[in-house]
């Protein structure tokens, strides 16, 4: 099975280290002239994953045509673009593999849905998890769940991707394992401002159990499965971006703790803080289902300048509940 990879940033570079294990030839395409050069000239990409000597056998293009000789199609691009970078790309019934962790602004759809839509004949599936793109391109041990409908596909993904460091758990629960991954960007984003605002270890495992909750309701809400939730696409992502300044979305909400503003975090950044873009959409989207989700909510507020005094004494003067509801 080739694989060509859409997406030239840390995550589809990672990937695409993974996929060319065994000097198996792997097409990735970057949006960036810059990165196109230095993945075939040097083997590293010195613009998104630094420090990484990538495998010769990954060729890197501008030209999205060239994909069209890949068996499968592994999807990187951040999740407000996936749409667009799809429209352009020739792919008929090739399988697609969403990576991308979000939730579509305007649309309110999930990677997965928006790549349906675009190309209905293609097969979909998810690749998620707790991976942060420099350890898995390293060869650190790292689980993922893939998630496709078709036990087939399913089963020749996970054969061709899996390798001594490199672990995936099947699953048919496709829209569960995306929605675990654009809740705990947002989720993330709370557990930065806690560590930034010094409220304290405490506040923050409130967060992660408290936030779990609220990602199991929706994800329950949309058709997900709660098990797939408490796995490594769900929790084991959650205690992975809630815990480490490596993650890009804590590291925004460590800022925001600080004081500053998300617009001046966000400004001039190359990578990408998916949470940023979820939290408003993932407050409307709960809103549509009937999903109580206070801590997003919150994390939309403190994006959108609210005080953090304000807003956590807003969280904690909420009427008490069950813990179970
Ligand atoms: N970095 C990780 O560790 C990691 C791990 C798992 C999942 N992800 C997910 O993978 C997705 C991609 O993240 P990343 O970390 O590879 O990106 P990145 O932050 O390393 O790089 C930014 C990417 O955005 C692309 N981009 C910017 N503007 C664009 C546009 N207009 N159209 C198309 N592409 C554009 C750039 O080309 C680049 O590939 C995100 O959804 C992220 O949540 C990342
Ligand atoms: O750096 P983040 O916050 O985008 O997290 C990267 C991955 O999603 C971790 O699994």
């Amino acid at each position: 099975m080739k694989l060509g990879v859409i997406g030239g940033g840390a995550w589809g570079t990672a990937l695409a280290q993974v996929a060319a294990r065994g000097d198996r030839d792997v097409l990735l395409w970057a949006r960036e002239r810059d990165v196109v050069t230095s993945i075939n000239r040097d083997h590293v990409n010195a613009a998104f994953l630094p420090g990484i000597a990538l495998s010769p056998s990954i060729r890197a293009t501008g030209s999205l045509g060239e994909l069209s000789g890949c068996d499968a199609l592994l999807v990187v691009a951040p999740a407000q673009h996936v749409r667009a970078v799809l429209a352009e790309t020739a792919v008929g019934a090739t399988p697609l593999v969403l990576c991308a962790k979000g939730i579509e602004a305007g649309t309110r759809l999930l990677v997965g849905e928006v790549a349906q839509g675009v190309h209905p004949r293609a097969p979909i599936a998810v690749l998620s998890g707790p991976t942060f793109a420099h350890e898995v391109a390293a060869g650190q041990p790292t689980a993922v769940t893939l998630a496709c409908a078709d036990a087939g596909l399913r089963s020749a993904l996970a054969d061709r991707l899996a390798g001594p460091g490199f672990r995936p758990y099947a699953s048919d629960d496709v829209v569960g394992a995306e929605i675990g991954g654009a809740v705990k960007n947002v989720l993330a984003i709370a557990c930065g401002v806690v560590e930034g605002a010094g409220l304290g270890l405490n506040a923050r495992a409130a967060l992660i159990a408290r936030g779990f909750a609220e990602m199991t309701r929706f994800g329950v809400a949309r058709g997900g499965r709660a098990e797939t939730l408490g796995g490594l696409s769900g929790l084991g992502d959650l205690v992975l971006t809630c815990n480490s300044v490596n993650s890009r979305n804590f590291s925004l909400g460590l800022g925001l703790g600080r004081g500053r503003s998300a617009q001046a975090l966000l400004a001039d950044r190359r990578t990408v803080a998916e949470g940023a873009f979820t939290a408003p959409v993932l407050r409307e989207a709960a809103a549509e289902a009937g999903v109580d989700m206070p801590v997003c909510a919150a994390v939309c507020d403190l994006l959108e300048g609210a005080p953090i005094d304000a807003v956590v004494g807003a969280l904690l003067a909420r009427p008490l509940k069950r813990e179970a509801a």
